[in-house]
């Protein structure tokens, strides 16, 4: 493709040198420049783009997208925002992938995982090749690819929905998170539906705020026009969480058509007398294509608003009501969510990915009710992130758990002691005494102490890494699963 083809895609620009020349790839990355690429200098967080222009060009760029004019002797596009020509250019480089696959987003502090699930279930029962993309993996046409993040970069979206175009895969259903939509990662991007699941606290390093943090969810429903593509009969959607404040601002912002689902207060699809069980959750669903009882194999009150919101979405896409009931009860589980780890032993041990203050809460909630002994919790918070929320979760595991372990998560390039301490500070606020609670960095010493002090009828909640299979020390990756690992200790505890 020309030059010139890819910045006719923008308005404000100014050309320097070969407005002709040929551009076989795209790329962000200095390390990952190909020769005949179009390098973005893009101003991040950490770096700053423009300052690999010069190591892009002696790889073989063979030109540049700038903010200004570079003193390098280079073919340069000067635009105002780099992000925003990126967003642009991508999406007319890749064929407009998201026109094809008309993505269904899911945006919210917790669940946005296990709503995906849920709707990619949905859709393959119905006879539609989905995809999926998020915090575990992105997955279609049989494949699973390993993520590093929740939301991909802008060029890696498009090109994974390109990818998945070209496999055949019809529609994609993909995580949001606040982090993107601050960033501009899904701006080339055109949605049918934009899911909200809830806001709590979370992230208050990176937003600052509460208030930033919601602004930046709301740019997703604000940039949802009311149709997504460039066939006007073609509509679009908000499913919104009616139970969560933040929904009626939401609402407001969008020309999409609102369908609200929640529990507490009136909604569009409603579900009450939830009865949770060690089996699943069972819930009547009052709707506006009627009532039906709902019976989900998923533990927990908060698996009946992820639930709410995937058949919310199978609504807007046309999905009778009954198929994607039966879809939903179908399902198992979600790798990570409520994973009950069994290898023979008289108590339960059940591996969980809350990592915030709701998440934990909620989880806690969950297995309290299921345990008719006490509830051990074993938890961390990862380093690198909002500091915040450690004594909240502190708080929150004094309030609910018997007895508490307080190791570390992914303590990155915190000193893990801290992070406790930080924790530690949260449960004395509670009232919690030493002979509640432990402290022990190390998370293997964790749960295997967890798992030697369980009696039968207790419940040991391990807590905050769920799917993950590795551990983040410094900037050291180790192998660890905490399904393994829980495992690995019951087996050693019945010898
Ligand atoms: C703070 C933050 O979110 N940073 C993200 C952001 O990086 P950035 O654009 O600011 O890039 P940067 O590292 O400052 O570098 C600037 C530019 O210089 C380039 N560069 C840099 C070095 C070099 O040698 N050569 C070079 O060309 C970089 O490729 C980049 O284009 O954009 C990158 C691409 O999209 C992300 O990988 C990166 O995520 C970092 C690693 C991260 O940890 N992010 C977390 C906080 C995050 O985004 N989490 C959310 C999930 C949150 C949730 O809901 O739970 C997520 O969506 O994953
Ligand atoms: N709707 C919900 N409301 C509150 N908590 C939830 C909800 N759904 C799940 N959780 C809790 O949050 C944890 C993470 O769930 P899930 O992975 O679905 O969320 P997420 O938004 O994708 O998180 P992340 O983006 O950080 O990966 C679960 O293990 C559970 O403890
Ligand atoms: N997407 C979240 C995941 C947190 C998971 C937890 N195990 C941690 O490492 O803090 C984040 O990057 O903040």
């Amino acid at each position: 493709m020309k030059l010139n083809e890819l910045s006719q895609q923008l308005l404000l620009y100014r050309m320097i040198g070969d407005s002709a020349a040929e551009i076989g790839s795209l790329a962000v990355d200095s390390r990952k420049v190909e020769p005949g690429c179009l390098f973005f200098c893009v101003p991040g967080h950490a770096a700053d783009g423009h300052d690999y222009a010069e190591q892009a060009i002696s790889k073989g760029a063979a030109a540049l997208v700038t903010e200004r004019e570079l003193p390098i002797t280079a073919t340069q596009i000067i635009v105002p925002d780099v992000r925003q020509a990126l967003a642009l250019i991508a999406d007319y480089y890749y064929g407009r992938p998201s026109h094809k696959l008309r993505p269904i987003g899911v945006t919210g502090t917790n669940g946005k995982t296990t709503t995906t699930y849920l709707i990619e279930r949905i859709w393959a029962d119905a006879g539609v090749a989905a995809g999926v993309i998020g915090t575990i993996e992105t997955r279609y046409a049989g494949e699973s690819l390993p993520m590093s993040g929740t939301t991909p970069g802008v060029l890696e979206l498009q090109q994974i929905l390109h990818d998945m175009v070209e496999a055949g895969t019809e529609r994609c259903v993909m995580e949001v998170s606040s982090h993107a939509l601050d960033q501009g990662r899904v701006k080339g991007c055109s949605f049918r539906t934009a899911i909200f699941t809830n806001l709590t606290q979370d992230h208050l390093d990176y937003h600052g705020t509460m208030e930033a943090y919601e602004s930046a969810k709301g740019l997703f429903f604000s940039r949802l026009g009311n149709t997504y593509s460039d066939d006007p009969r073609e509509r679009t959607y908000a499913v919104l969480n009616g139970d969560d404040e933040a929904s009626a601002r939401f609402a407001k912002m969008t020309a999409a058509e609102v369908l609200t689902y929640g529990i507490e207060k009136k909604a569009d699809l409603q579900a009450s007398e939830v009865r949770i069980a060690a089996g699943g959750t069972s819930f009547k669903l009052e709707s506006f294509r009627g009532s039906r009882q709902v019976k989900l194999k998923l533990v927990g009150k908060f698996n009946v608003y992820n639930a709410l919101a995937a058949l919310g979405a199978a609504l807007c896409e046309g999905i009778g009501l009954d198929e994607a009931i039966t879809s939903l009860e179908r399902i198992g589980g979600v790798p990570g969510r409520v994973e009950p780890v069994d290898a023979g032993q008289d108590f339960a041990v059940i591996v969980d990915y809350a990592h915030t203050p709701d998440g934990l809460e909620n989880v806690l909630n969950t297995v309290k009710e299921l345990a008719t002994g006490n509830v051990i919790c074993v938890f961390g918070c990862g380093g690198d992130r909002d500091r915040t929320k450690r004594p909240i979760m502190g708080r929150i595991a004094s309030d609910l758990a018997d007895k508490i372990i307080v190791t570390s998560d992914n303590p990155r390039t915190e000193d893990p002691e801290l992070i406790i301490r930080d924790i530690e500070a949260g449960l004395k606020e509670a009232g919690a005494t030493r002979d509640r609670y432990e402290l022990e960095p190390d998370r293997r010493a964790a749960i295997e102490k967890a798992v030697e002090m369980a009696s039968p009828g207790d419940v040991v909640l391990i807590a905050g890494k769920g799917h993950e299979a590795y551990q983040i020390i410094g900037n050291v990756t180790h192998d660890f699963d905490d399904r393994l690992v829980a495992k690995e200790a019951i087996r050693s505890r019945n010898q």
